[in-house]
């Protein structure tokens, strides 16, 4: 194997935090813990079918133990001597006993897969919908937080595929060991000294089973990286949305090539665990046939020895059969469940996080429409970050303003927007409604009066008309005034007329008939939906950056349109388009620099006139495509 791709072995996020080896006892002290989770969250999924299943398991280890009684009470009979005639019909009524248990099993089985058919569908519906719920719900700072997210992830990729292979498995288990104890119990009822002979026989077979799971639990821990990087470069090898730049950048070789990194080693893994089975196969059947002629020496001896008749022999190897079944099974699924419960711990490892960052319950409303939202010595920091995105950010604007947040790449001015929204806490200073502690505030009141558009908007999977409604989902809109009204304004009025069915195509080139869309008609439709959504305080990040120049004219026009009692920020880097705005603020390494209106940003001949002079000279034809060149000048031609 390559150094890298040990190195990808060891290194990233969804490495497996407790791997290692499973010896018998390490298994037998997690079992327990692991089956509670996985109980409690079958308890709430599905209270009934599961108190149903281990009933009906009782039942069937019940009708096990008695069919045993039975078959060795029915062997005693048939093998009394006297007349055939007599001897059948004396054990007769053990016979139909034997044939009562039998049936009365395999109805329980029928029942219990009956119930267990709604068991592990009511849990995955449960805990997928849980999980999608919670990662809605926490607030948007827990998404900088890599340990939340990757958290996230792995209990979306893993916890819930694995979830229900859990409740298989407990299902299982529960199952085996009452089926175990059935056999041990009958053994027991018919001769104590016979006890130490199932030992002997199940031995092997629980030996295998363990031997082979811990094989099993070994191979998952040591490639569960491997796989998971095997998955996303295939995803990214398989995806529209990267397809594009793959060939663009010619990285079909490339990805190949990264791929064979992690999946040549995957192989050879696998081939060397599917070898180590095969031998560990083939000591356990040649241990198993060593203790099954021990085990019939020793019924043999007793038999001699006359301390067993010959019936209970007969009873003692039905019962070892059955004891060994149950045995495998118990540890296979035993086994199966540890694995699997490390990443249902995952998943409710998430949920529990997610609930803790859920936002603060506040009850006073926002108010209806801000008069004046004001920021003071505002600072911020995500998460893992090397410094503060934003520091001492004093500003204030009142409805009826527009307000233009410029700066360079990276200044802060998304960042700035976003804790005026309330979607980020500011971890220092204040941001006030009203004069009201926006912290005060109930959280969803203030969503509700912002509509923001965003540099890079969801292109929704669904209609044209959904992606405009999801602004506002649940507003009442009779005859679609509202909704033809905003995709005026954002200019989709013209990208909906081409579409094959209106309003109703479906915009997804994932489905069959879906439509794709160009980057500037999607950003119409963002903004028909930010228009849609029709809220007090206006944020606007950068919307016109991939439209064309009519597009962008029309969208401003709509804008001043809007403004009107509003509270606007507007952020862009096309200087021209913030002239207008009532107040300019030119952000630098997360502080205020600058602020004025154009024209006295202009007169101070700062940062923000240097800006704005560098952005008129490129429409004055000066532009370092054409090597600086005004005008007219030295072609010589
Ligand atoms: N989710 C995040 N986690 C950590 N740091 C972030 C995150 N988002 C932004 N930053 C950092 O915060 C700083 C401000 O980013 P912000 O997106 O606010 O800048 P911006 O002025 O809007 O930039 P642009 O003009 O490129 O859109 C940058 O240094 C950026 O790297």
């Amino acid at each position: 194997m390559s150094a890298s791709a040990d190195a990808q072995m060891v290194s990233p996020y969804w490495q497996l935090d407790d791997a290692g080896d499973l010896g018998f006892w390490r298994m037998c002290r997690r079992l327990p813990a692991t089956s509670r989770v996985v109980l409690t969250i079958v308890a709430r999924a599905a209270p009934r079918q599961a108190v149903t299943v281990v009933l009906l398991q009782l039942v069937s280890g019940a009708a096990t133990a008695f069919g045993l009684l039975a078959t060795t009470g029915a062997l005693e009979r048939l093998l009394a001597a006297g007349p055939t005639v007599e001897v059948v019909a004396a054990a007769l009524p053990m016979i139909v006993l034997v044939a009562g248990a039998y049936v009365l099993r395999g109805a329980v089985e029928t029942a219990i897969a009956a119930a267990y058919a709604r068991l592990t569908p009511a849990v995955r519906r449960m805990a997928e919908g849980e999980l999608f719920a919670a990662g809605l719900r926490v607030e948007l700072a827990a998404y900088d937080d890599a340990g939340f997210y990757d958290r996230m992830q792995r209990a979306r990729d893993r916890g819930l595929f694995h979830l229900a292979r859990a409740v298989d498995n407990l299902v299982d288990l529960i199952g085996a060991v009452l089926s175990f104890a059935a056999a041990v119990t009958g053994l027991a009822v018919l001769h104590a000294a016979l006890l130490p002979v199932l030992v002997l026989g199940v031995f092997p077979a629980a030996w295998t089973v363990q031997r082979s799971a811990r094989l099993a639990y070994a191979h998952m821990t040591r490639t569960v990286t491997l796989n998971r990087r095997v998955q996303m470069i295939t995803e990214l090898g398989t995806q529209r949305e990267p397809a594009p730049e793959i060939r663009a950048c010619q990285a079909q070789d490339f990805l190949l090539r990264e791929y064979a990194e992690v999946a040549d080693p995957l192989r050879d893994q696998e081939v060397r665990v599917q070898t180590s089975h095969v031998r560990v196969g083939t000591v356990g059947r040649a241990l198993t046939g060593l203790m099954a002629g021990i085990t019939f020496t020793v019924l043999g001896l007793l038999l001699q020895a006359g301390w067993i008749p010959l019936a209970v022999a007969g009873g003692a190897v039905i019962a070892v059969r059955t004891a060994n079944a149950a045995l495998s099974r118990l540890v296979h699924s035993a086994h199966q469940l540890l694995e699997q419960g490390m990443y249902v711990a995952d998943y409710q490892e998430f949920v529990d996080d997610a609930a803790s960052r859920s936002p603060a319950a506040a009850t006073r409303p926002a108010p209806a429409a801000p008069q004046v939202i004001t920021l003071s010595g505002v600072e911020f920091g995500y998460p893992g970050g090397t410094g503060d995105a934003l520091r001492g950010i004093d500003l204030t604007v009142r409805a009826g303003q527009t307000i233009a947040l410029v700066g360079e790449n990276g200044s802060g001015k998304t960042t700035l927007a976003k804790i005026m929204a309330g979607l980020y806490e500011p971890t220092g200073g204040q941001v006030n409604w009203d004069g009201v502690d926006i912290r005060e505030l109930d959280p969803h009141s203030v969503g509700d009066r912002i509509m923001m558009v965003l540099q890079d908007p969801i292109r929704w999977p669904h209609t044209a008309r959904a992606n405009v409604r999801a602004g506002r989902h649940d507003r009442d809109d009779p005859g679609d005034l509202a909704l033809r009204a905003a995709a005026e304004l954002a200019g989709a009025d013209t990208v909906v007329a081409d579409l094959p069915h209106g309003w109703e195509t479906l915009l997804s080139k994932y489905f069959r008939g879906g439509r794709e869309l160009s980057g500037g008609q999607w950003q119409r439709l963002a903004v028909a939906r930010g228009v849609f959504r029709d809220a007090p305080v206006l944020i606007w990040d950068e919307p016109t950056a991939p439209l064309d120049a009519k597009a962008e004219f029309a969208v401003y026009e709509s804008l001043r349109r809007l403004a009107t009692g509003r509270i606007v920020i507007l952020i862009t880097h096309r200087l021209a388009s913030v002239r207008n705005s009532d107040r300019i603020y030119l952000l630098h390494e997360g502080e205020l620099v600058e602020q004025g209106t154009h024209d006295e940003l202009l007169a101070r001949s700062g940062r923000y006139a240097e800006l704005y002079e560098l952005q008129a000279r490129m429409y004055a034809d000066e532009l370092p495509l054409n090597g600086g060149r005004a005008r007219g000048s030295g072609s010589g031609r």
